[in-house]
């Protein structure tokens, strides 16, 4: 039986996240390894990162106008091919659809930067300051079919200072979200042997 997590990372921006991962793995603080790294936006910094660290980074843009159905099954079809025991969506700014979930759903989490079920979406430390919060967070679930609508693993908080905008609260909730992936990936393979 293999031990160490196979995981695919799936960004579209930055990477601190992926990077996260990256380091804690090479720290041999978790038993895992980033076996593919693939994003939808060609230029996004975190296949930089992934290239940095060895790890094969692959681009899978949509097309303006591109066949959604034949890029998510593309993107399963790709994702397949590095065997993952785990797929991990670290700022993946695409909805995974019914191809890419009927393989890998039951094993895809998603990060996300507020406490759900508040404030789904693509802007959820914005979404959390408008509603005048004074505890925000970060969510990892399991990806299904919904937008962000998963079972959620775990969860914590960060206190909103009056003073916050959403980069700075984001920040925050950036530094919780990079503990909770690693403990998520940690915890996955004892969860799922
Ligand atoms: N099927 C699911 N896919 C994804 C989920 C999920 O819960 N179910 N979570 C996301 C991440 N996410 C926020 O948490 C999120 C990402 C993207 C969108 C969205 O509406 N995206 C647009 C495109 C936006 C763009 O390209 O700039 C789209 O996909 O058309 C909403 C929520 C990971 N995927
Ligand atoms: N709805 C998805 C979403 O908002 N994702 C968020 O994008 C950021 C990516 O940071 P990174 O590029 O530095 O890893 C993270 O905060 C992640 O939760």
């Amino acid at each position: 039986m293999r031990v160490t997590t196979r995981v695919v990372v799936l960004l579209s921006g930055s990477g601190t996240l992926c990077q996260a991962l990256l380091d804690a793995i090479a720290a041999g603080e978790l038993d895992a390894e980033v076996v593919a790294v693939v994003s939808d936006q060609s230029s996004a910094y975190g296949l930089e990162r992934a290239r940095a660290a060895g790890v094969p980074a692959i681009a899978h843009p949509l097309a303006k106008g591109g066949d959604r159905e034949a890029w998510d099954a593309q993107l399963r079809d790709i994702v397949a091919g590095y065997e993952p025991d785990l797929v991990a969506s670290a700022g993946f700014m695409k909805l995974l659809g019914p191809a890419f979930l009927e393989r890998f759903g039951g094993r895809t989490i998603n990060t996300h930067p507020a406490l759900l079920p508040s404030f789904p979406g693509m802007h959820g430390p914005r979404d959390a300051l408008a509603a005048g919060v004074k505890v925000a967070g970060a969510t990892v679930f399991l990806v299904d079919a919904g937008v962000d609508t998963g079972k959620i693993l775990l969860q914590g908080a960060v206190d909103v200072s009056d003073d916050d905008d959403v980069e700075s609260l984001h920040e925050r909730i950036k530094v919780v979200e990079r503990r909770l992936l690693i403990r998520a990936v940690s915890e996955w393979k004892k969860e799922h042997p």
